[in-house]
């Protein structure tokens, strides 16, 4: 189904300044959110799936900075926002959910207060019984029963309140809600619970949601696409049918090559991927992949691809798959 995009992101780079030197944690990253979507962010730990994340919220501090790019959001640059704009930005039209949302709750606030100050801060005119109403609604929609409204962060299961948290973002009508590894903390039954309200509050609330997860099985589960994200660059990008049945980079090939399946019979081996990912101090040249990849060109050490269209839709981050004088071998078509 084709969407209008939401968010757009372009040449997107953020640096953290450290004192062994500048780690270059996502490097000229380009790609859209569409409304509506559910779009999966995976990759092993340390590929920069949390600082994109933040990233798209504006939410890196000093030493970090945004070093490249654009953030387009519904049409509007928010790299052009001052900070008040950017506040009234981050409640109203983004919302970010943890993955341990006791950090992010105050715990001496009840859970209509919370609402209900969150309403008022961004739309101070609104009386407290007003808002109180929109919450005690939102609440019942959220499946939270209304005696849980007196209720602090401590007295609720994990389950609750991650969606006390996802109704943070919606009290406001965010447009787009980014879940940072929001289910990992549950226990399965739980996870696929909340995994389950994700897709019914997108589908009844119309938001698009950013998931960013270790979670493989999960994401093909809910989301509509996946980006797949390795050393800080999208590697591959496409919907979850096309890149599950036939992932086209090599690590993404090898990331779903490791995730265990029921179907996998004795003799099935999981895929190990060699080596280690880089320390994103030092990157490796061209393609950031090429130490670790079974298919790697000379071209591959030399030039960094660019993430083009396939034919099936997806993008892909490869060599294999784009024509360079300098490539010796045959290109791949798809
Ligand atoms: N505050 C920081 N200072 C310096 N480097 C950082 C900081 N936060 C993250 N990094 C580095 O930036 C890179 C990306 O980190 P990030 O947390 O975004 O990855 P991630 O994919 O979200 O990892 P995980 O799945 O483990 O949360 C890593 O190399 C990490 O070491």
């Amino acid at each position: 189904m084709e969407r209008d995009t939401l968010v757009k992101v372009e040449d997107l780079s953020v640096t953290y300044h450290t004192r062994i030197g500048p780690v270059s944690a996502v490097d000229h990253v380009s790609f859209e959110i569409q409304k509506g979507e559910i779009l999966g962010l995976v990759g092993e730990s340390g590929c920069g799936k949390s600082t994109l994340g933040k990233a798209l919220m504006r939410l890196i501090e000093p030493p970090a900075e945004i070093s490249s790019g654009h953030i387009i959001f519904d049409g509007e640059d928010i790299m052009q926002y001052d900070e008040e704009k950017m506040r009234d930005f981050r409640g109203r039209r983004t919302s970010m959910i943890f993955q341990d949302p006791m950090t992010s709750l105050n715990p001496m606030q009840r859970v209509d207060d919370h609402l209900v100050e969150a309403i008022q801060v961004h739309e101070p005119k609104t009386k407290r019984e007003k808002a109180l109403e929109r919450t005690t609604v939102l609440i019942e929609r959220l499946g939270i029963g209304l005696n849980r409204l007196g209720s602090y962060p401590h007295q609720l299961s994990g389950g609750m309140r991650q969606r006390v948290m996802t109704g943070l973002g919606l009290v406001l009508n965010a447009e787009l809600i980014i879940a940072d590894e929001a289910t990992t903390s549950l226990d399965v039954i739980v996870e696929a619970k909340l995994a389950d309200q994700l897709r019914e509050i997108r589908d009844e609330f119309g938001v698009t949601l950013l998931m960013i997860t270790h979670n493989i099985a999960l994401v093909a589960e809910m989301a509509d696409r996946v980006a797949v994200m390795y050393a800080g660059h999208v590697v591959e990008m496409g919907d979850i049918y096309t890149v599950f049945e036939k992932p086209l980079h090599p690590y993404t090939q090898g990331l779903l090559g490791s995730v265990p399946s029921i179907e996998l019979n004795d003799r099935d081996e999981l895929f190990k991927m060699p080596g280690e990912p880089p320390n994103l101090t030092h990157p490796p040249t061209g393609c950031r992949f090429h130490p670790r990849c079974q298919h790697a060109m000379p071209i591959c050490s030399r030039l960094e691809p660019d993430l083009l269209k396939t034919s099936s839709g997806s993008l892909v981050h490869c060599w294999l798959y784009q024509d360079h004088p300098e490539k010796t071998e045959k290109t791949l078509k798809v």
